[in-house]
């Protein structure tokens, strides 16, 4: 593969129980989609100042105590010259009510509710794990944005 732009992202699960918080993106990569929130890592920032800072701007809760990290995902798309490097961390805890933002509109899924038609593709892999609290790694190569033409996925104890 030819060489690749890394570009490094966050996500962040938020789970209460046997819920979680998903987000509808209103805009930019993955509009259209419920996913988790986060976004870019940008320069100067660690990766869980970054995860926390996209939670609540995205979703309006604060962070308590931090976000552990869960999952190490790279994704791929073919004929695509760039790679994202999502780190997934779960928040340890959280206060306030979510809140709609330019960007996301977040809702309460029941774990059994998780609407999968409506997230990427890549999402019914790992979900699982997470939920059960496993720790992930894992490369998605897309073709466009809707079909996975190959991945692997393994689970880890640590990173
Ligand atoms: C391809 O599969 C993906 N699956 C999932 N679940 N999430 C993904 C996938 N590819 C990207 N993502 C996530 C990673 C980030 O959380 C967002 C994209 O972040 P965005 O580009 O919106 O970053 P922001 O910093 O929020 O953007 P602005 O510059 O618009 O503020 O999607």
């Amino acid at each position: 593969m030819a060489n690749l732009t890394r570009k490094l992202l966050t996500l962040a699960l938020i789970k209460d129980g046997q819920r979680v918080l998903l987000g509808y993106k209103k805009r930019g990569f993955g509009e259209g989609k419920w996913n988790m929130f986060g976004g870019k890592v940008e320069k100067g920032e660690t990766p869980e100042y970054a995860a926390i800072r996209e939670v609540k701007e995205e979703s309006g809760l604060e962070v308590i105590g931090g976000v552990e990290q869960i999952g190490d995902l790279e994704f791929t798309f073919d004929g695509e010259d760039f790679l994202m490097h999502v780190l997934v961390f779960q928040a340890r805890g959280f206060s306030g009510t979510p809140a709609e933002s330019e960007e996301m509109r977040p809702q309460w899924y029941q774990i059994e509710d998780i609407p999968y038609s409506k997230m990427w593709k890549d999402d019914e892999f790992w979900y699982p794990i997470a939920l059960r609290g496993g720790k992930f790694k894992g490369k998605f190569h897309f073709q466009g944005h809707e079909v996975i033409l190959n991945h692997t996925l393994e689970e880890v104890e640590h990173f």
